[in-house]
């Protein structure tokens, strides 16, 4: 059995197995096999891909709402490594039938998090996908979210940098409620017009909608857990439970911040900038 097996149960985890569309309680009986990919474990340069080492192994935190998942596609696609985001992977167990994930639902539709255990279980069966596809390296979206999460990675693999996307909390909020989504290719969207004009010194922020294509318009869905009661609820337990990941990594001198000045047409040139990415990589991933 793996590290991360060996780590969580010294810190009192019970297993289950990560078998798709399991029922609740042989979800929680059963042990998984939960492991990084033993290729993923040794060190490497902070932020640029080595093509004679493993690839960036990299985390982007931030509050709901902030673009975590726009700014880690794009990285992804640019540096050619997986993107894993938990919460993609809590609502593919959603679109199962049973009492799992009818419970997993009730969770995340009040904007709560579901257990360090069950989020641990996802994400090992998808990197076990993973590396059967031998996938090296990945930008996590959305994990860790909890102190207990943050040692437990610490404790299998190392991470490389961890970026932390930044905005105005009312700012979430309005991007939180203008999320779209087309039902039929999964695009993500967002309708909402933000102009936050600058005062009292703070300077304003723009971003444009992202509209989608006239084939996706009348196929639209909003996620159950964007309204403003939920979205609120989820800012309340992000500032409680993973603000202090901020932290934990800040101490280790591992968080880039990154406040977005804008949209993406103004955010991703400054990000790849920070993140010092060449001018190569920049016109690779616009091709
Ligand atoms: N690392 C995690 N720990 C616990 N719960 C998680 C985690 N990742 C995702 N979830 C669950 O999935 C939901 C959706 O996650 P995500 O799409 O990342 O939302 P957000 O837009 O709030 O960043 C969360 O509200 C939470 O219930």
């Amino acid at each position: 059995m793996a590290a991360l097996n060996r780590l969580m149960r010294a810190r009192g985890f019970s297993f289950y197995s990560t078998a798709s569309c399991r029922s609740f309680s042989s979800a929680v009986t059963s042990e998984p096999d939960l492991r990084f990919p033993s290729s993923l474990g040794h060190k490497t340069l902070p932020v640029r891909r080595d093509p004679s080492n493993r690839n960036v192994q990299w985390v982007f935190l931030g509050c709901p709402g902030v673009g975590k998942g726009t700014y880690a596609s794009r990285l992804s696609k640019l540096l050619g490594i997986p993107h894993i985001a938990t919460g993609d992977l809590v609502r593919e167990e959603l679109t199962c039938s049973g009492l799992f994930s009818q419970q997993l639902s009730e969770i995340v539709n009040q904007g709560k998090l579901v257990s360090d255990e069950i989020i641990i279980n996802l994400l090992s069966k998808r990197l076990k996908k993973g590396e059967i596809n031998g996938e090296s390296g990945f930008i996590l979206d959305g994990f860790p979210r909890t102190i207990r999460q943050a040692e437990i990675l610490e404790g299998v693999t190392e991470i490389d940098l961890v970026i932390n996307l930044k905005l105005r909390e009312d700012i979430l909020v309005e991007k939180c409620l203008g999320r779209r989504i087309c039902s039929q290719c999964g695009g993500n969207f967002n309708i909402a017009n933000i102009n936050v004009k600058g005062e009292n010194g703070n300077r304003g922020i723009y971003m444009a909608p992202l509209l989608p294509p006239a084939g996706c318009e009348s196929k639209l869905i909003t996620r159950a857990d964007d309204t403003e009661e939920v979205v609120k609820e989820r800012l309340r337990i992000y500032n409680n439970m993973s603000q202090p990941v901020e932290d934990f990594y800040r101490s280790r001198g591992k968080l880039m911040e990154f406040d977005l000045p804008g949209g993406i047409p103004e955010s991703w040139p400054k990000l790849l900038q920070a993140l010092n990415l060449d001018q190569e990589d920049k016109q690779s991933v616009a091709a």
